[in-house]
């Protein structure tokens, strides 16, 4: 079967992005591993469906894969490259779009500067919903910062690593780093993705808070490995940063493929993330049996 695709790209976190809105292409978790295939697809961090609305109030869905072949609740930078897909394919003449994801519905709002402004919810810190199964770890074990319990985080290094356990739908891990380009993403990153208190996996997050408005940010992510940038994970950092009263409300994220802006006034509010969306290219490809 041959298919049409898009490849886009926001802040270096890269996608295939696939139209649904005229029918299913019954697509299979192999030929989602194929699409994101960097030698023999054509390669991508996740894989975006787009699909018509489900629901009065709502504009489209949209379903996430990561390149592992497997579906995903959330997808920040993903979001923002769904919005300017949809307004580039003359599927919508809206600017501001809703759309449901697995984990609930968000808002990407395109703004006259060329960038997408997505108000991705609130996010949630209850332990059974990340999910992050706590059961053993005493309050007094977990210690503080400011008033946010760390989870310890067994891994192979000699003491357990103190990380900061967010949802923003998908589940992150934030652990400070003194110089993210010293951080050991790879080999810690996958251990504490791999922490069996994380019952759906996690994306590790390393995070240097260079001033109260500033970071610098690396993710490990579930599903992929470590990426040029993570939306998500850029939103999970900041409000981990603002909770520890590290941060301001709002904060320049530098990842390795480029700067996104995240904004949270505090619990019970939305967290909105900005940052870039652009088409790299688009082609067809046959997909193997
Ligand atoms: N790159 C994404 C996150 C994609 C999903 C993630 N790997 C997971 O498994 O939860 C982003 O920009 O948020």
């Amino acid at each position: 079967m041959r298919i049409q695709f898009t490849k886009m790209q926001g802040a270096g976190n890269d996608f295939v992005v696939l139209d649904e809105t005229k029918g299913r292409l019954g697509l299979t978790s192999a030929h989602y591993r194929f699409l994101g295939d960097r030698h023999f697809g054509v390669g991508a961090d996740q894989i975006l469906t787009v699909r018509p609305s489900p629901a009065e109030g709502i504009d489209f869905e949209y379903v996430i894969h990561n390149a592992d072949g497997n579906e995903v609740e959330q997808c920040g930078n993903g979001s923002r490259c769904f919005a300017r897909f949809v307004r580039d394919q003359g599927l919508t003449g809206k600017d501001r779009i809703r759309v449901k994801t697995m984990k609930g519905v968000i808002e990407p709002l395109l703004t006259p500067d060329g960038r997408v402004t997505v108000d991705m919810g609130e996010p949630v810190f209850n332990p059974a919903d990340i999910p992050f199964d706590e059961s053993g770890l005493s309050l007094q074990a977990m210690g503080s910062w400011g008033n946010w319990p760390l989870a310890p985080v067994e891994s192979a290094q000699a003491a357990p690593l103190l990380v900061a356990t967010v949802s923003m739908g998908n589940p992150h891990a934030v652990t400070l780093v003194a110089d993210v380009d010293a951080a050991p993403v790879a080999t810690l990153g996958p251990q504490v993705q791999a922490n069996p208190r994380f019952t759906q996996g996690v994306n590790v997050g390393f995070l240097q808070v260079v001033s109260r408005s500033q970071v610098r940010l690396r993710v490990y992510e579930r599903g992929v490995g470590e990426t040029l940038a993570c939306g998500t994970g850029a939103c999970a950092a900041v409000v981990a940063g603002i909770r520890l009263g590290l941060l301001d409300a709002r904060v320049d994220v530098q990842t390795r493929g480029g700067m996104l802006t995240i904004a949270w006034d505090g619990m019970g509010a939305s967290v909105f993330m900005t940052g870039p969306a652009t088409t790299v290219f688009r082609g067809e490809i046959d997909l193997p049996e």
